[in-house]
C-alpha cells in the first residue's frame, strides 16, 4: 500500500484529495459525546492539508436508511474537525449533489471540506455492483486522489470504501496504517492465556467470527446484547433482550467446538434487567433489579452484566498476557448499566496484559467513564473492522488500498 509519505513526497499541492474516515461519533442530540474518532483521523487530513491538498473528507454516520435523514447529520463532525485543526472547514449539504460539487470547487489549496453523510444514498451500501459503481462514479468526479482512512469500515464492501479506490489513484492513511501495525501483531505472535471479551448490539454481525476466535483465544467472555443468544442456546430463557434466534443452533455449535478445542467460554451468570430500555436522554433513574442467568422474567430485558459476573470477568481477565476487548458489557451510556463496562476495563488496567480495545462505542466507553486511554496497549477506532481483520479476512477497504 503507498503511504502517505509516499503520496507528500509526490505531491498533493493543488489535488483534490478524497479523505474516506470514519467520522461515526456518538452523539446525543447534536453533541458529539466522545469525538475519538475524529482526532485519531485529524493527522492524515492535517498533513495533507499543510502540503496544499484540497482535502475532501467523506464518512458515513450511524445507519440511515438510504435517504437524509437529519439526525444523522455529519455537520456536527465537520464543526469538531474545524476546532481540531484550527481552521475553518467547509461543509456540503450533500454528498455527490450540487452541494458538494459547489463546496470543493471553492477549495482553494490547503482547504478542507467535509461532505454530508455517505449513507444518505442508496448506492454507498448496495449489493448491487452497478448501482454501487455508479455512486462510486459520482464520488469520483469530485476527487484526483484516494485515501483510505476510516479503519472502522474497511470490512464494509462499499462504494466509497471498496468501489471508488479502484478509480482513483489511492493510498492508505496514517489511521489505517497505525491500526493495522497493532492488529498484525495479534494474528502472528499473542502471548497466552489470549482472553477474548466480546459484547455490544451488532450482534448478527458479531457472532460469526467466534467461530474463527475458536482457533486462537484460549478464553472468551461473552456479554452486552451478545450474552442473551448464548444464554438461549444454554436452553436458558431470556425475556425480551436482545436476541438474535436464527443464530442459536450455531451458537450451540460454537459452545460444542470450544469444548472440544478446550477453549474457555464464560458466561454471565447474572445480569441486570428491567422491563424498559433507559432513557439515555433523561438518565432517569431506571431502578433495574439483578437476576440469575437463568432466571430472566419473561416480561424484562438484560441491560448490564451483573456482580457476580464482574467479579468472575475480572478473574478471568487477571492472569491473561492479551486481551482483545470489543462491545460493551451493558448498555454503559446509563449510569445504571455502566458498571460491567467499568469492571472490565479496570480489570484491564490493573492487569499486566496487552490490551487492544476495538469499537467505536468500546472505546468512547472507555474514555467516558474515566479511564486513561494510555493505560491500555492500543485502542482501535474498529470493533467489527479488528474483529474481521483478526479472523484473517481480506477487508475490502485494505485490498482496494492495494497497489
Ligand atoms: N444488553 C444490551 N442490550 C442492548 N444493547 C446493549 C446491551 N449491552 C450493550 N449494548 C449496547 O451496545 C452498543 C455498542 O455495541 P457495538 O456497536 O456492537 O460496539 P462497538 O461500537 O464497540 O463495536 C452500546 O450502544 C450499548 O448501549
Ligand atoms: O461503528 C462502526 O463499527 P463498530 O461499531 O464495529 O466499531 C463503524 O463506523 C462501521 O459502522 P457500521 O457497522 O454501521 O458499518
Amino acid at each position: 500500500m503507498k503511504t502517505i509519505d509516499e503520496l507528500l513526497a509526490e505531491g498533493v499541492a493543488g489535488k483534490r484529495v478524497f479523505v474516506r474516515a470514519d467520522l461515526n461519533v456518538p452523539l446525543d442530540g447534536t453533541t458529539i459525546t466522545d469525538d475519538g474518532r475524529i482526532r485519531a483521523v485529524r493527522p492524515t487530513i492535517a498533513r495533507l492539508a499543510e502540503a496544499g491538498a484540497r482535502v475532501v473528507v467523506a464518512s458515513h454516520l450511524g445507519r440511515p436508511k438510504g435517504a437524509p435523514d437529519p439526525a444523522f447529520s455529519l455537520a456536527p463532525a465537520a464543526a469538531r474537525l474545524g476546532e481540531l485543526l484550527g481552521a475553518d472547514v467547509a461543509f456540503a449539504t450533500d454528498t455527490v449533489g450540487e452541494s458538494a460539487r459547489a463546496t470543493v470547487a471553492a477549495l482553494t489549496d490547503g482547504q478542507v471540506a467535509v461532505l454530508e453523510n455517505l449513507r444518505f444514498n442508496a448506492g454507498e451500501t448496495s449489493k448491487d455492483d452497478a448501482e454501487r459503481g455508479a455512486f462510486a462514479d459520482q464520488l469520483a468526479e469530485l476527487a484526483d486522489v484516494y485515501v483510505g482512512d476510516g479503519f472502522g469500515a474497511v470490512h464494509r464492501k462499499h462504494a466509497s470504501v471498496y468501489d471508488l479506490p479502484a478509480r482513483l489513484p489511492h493510498a492508505a492513511g496514517d489511521l489505517i496504517a497505525t491500526e493495522v501495525g497493532v492488529l498484525k501483531k495479534l494474528t502472528e505472535d499473542v502471548a497466552r492465556p489470549y482472553a477474548v471479551v466480546l459484547g455490544g448490539a451488532k450482534v448478527s454481525d458479531k457472532l460469526g467470527v467466534i467461530d474463527h476466535l475458536l482457533e486462537k483465544a484460549d478464553r472468551i467472555l461473552i456479554g452486552g446484547g451478545m450474552a442473551y443468544t448464548f444464554l438461549k442456546a444454554k436452553g436458558h430463557e431470556v425475556g425480551i433482550s436482545l436476541l438474535q434466534e436464527d443464530q442459536v443452533p450455531a451458537v450451540q455449535g460454537y459452545l460444542k467446538r470450544a469444548e472440544e478445542l478446550g477453549v474457555e467460554f464464560v458466561l454471565p451468570v447474572d445480569v441486570l434487567v428491567a422491563r424498559e430500555f433507559p432513557d439515555l436522554r433523561t438518565k432517569a433513574p431506571a431502578n433495574p433489579t439483578t437476576v440469575a442467568a437463568d432466571a430472566i422474567p419473561a416480561d424484562q430485558e438484560g441491560l448490564d452484566i451483573g456482580p457476580r459476573t464482574r467479579e468472575l470477568y475480572a478473574a478471568k481477565l487477571a492472569d491473561a498476557a492479551t486481551v482483545f476487548w470489543n462491545g460493551p458489557m451493558g448498555v454503559f451510556e446509563h449510569p445504571d448499566y455502566a458498571e460491567g463496562t467499568k469492571a472490565v476495563a479496570q480489570a484491564l488496567v490493573d492487569s499486566d496484559a496487552f490490551s487492544v480495545v476495538g469499537g467505536g462505542d468500546s472505546a468512547a466507553a472507555v474514555r467516558i467513564l474515566g479511564f486513561d486511554e494510555n493505560a491500555f496497549g492500543h485502542i482501535s477506532t474498529g470493533g467489527g473492522a479488528s474483529l474481521e481483520y483478526l479472523e484473517g479476512k481480506t477487508l475490502p477497504g485494505l485490498a482496494a488500498l492495494e497497489d
